[in-house]
């Protein structure tokens, strides 16, 4: 299994971030400002949740990875570390999700 982690991407789009838009496409699209970078991740979720339906497991590798790379972009246009939504992922192991969700439906 590679090593290649989120983080390691995260750290791409920060430093694409500072190259020119000719260069990089992370570039145009944040210069394009937060409303084109949230079509572009609802565009990506959408054809995720597509190859997700028909069972197409080598276009959701795609799909996947597309919506990864333009979440990622999307925290950095909003200026949201990484390290925060990890770590509200490590806050919400204390429970199940049923847990969490019977605590906001009573
Ligand atoms: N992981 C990705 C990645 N995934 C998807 N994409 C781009 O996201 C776009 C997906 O949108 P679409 O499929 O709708 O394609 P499109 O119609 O060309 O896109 P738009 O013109 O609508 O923006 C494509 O242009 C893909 O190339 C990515 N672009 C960049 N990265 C990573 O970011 C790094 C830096 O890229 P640059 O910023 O271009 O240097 C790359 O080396 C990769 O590691």
């Amino acid at each position: 299994m590679s090593g290649f982690s989120l983080d390691d991407l995260a750290a791409i789009v920060a430093a694409r971030a500072a190259a020119t838009a000719e260069t990089s496409y992370t570039r145009s699209l944040i210069e394009a400002g937060p409303a084109r970078v949230a079509k572009k991740l609802g565009e990506e979720g959408v054809e995720a949740a597509l190859a997700t339906a028909s069972g197409a497991k080598v276009e959701l590798v795609a799909e996947a990875a597309d919506v990864l790379y333009h979440l990622l972009v999307a925290l950095r246009v909003r200026e949201v570390p990484l390290s925060d939504v990890m770590a509200e992922l490590e806050r919400r192991t204390a429970q199940s999700g049923l847990q969490e969700k019977a605590s906001r439906t009573r």
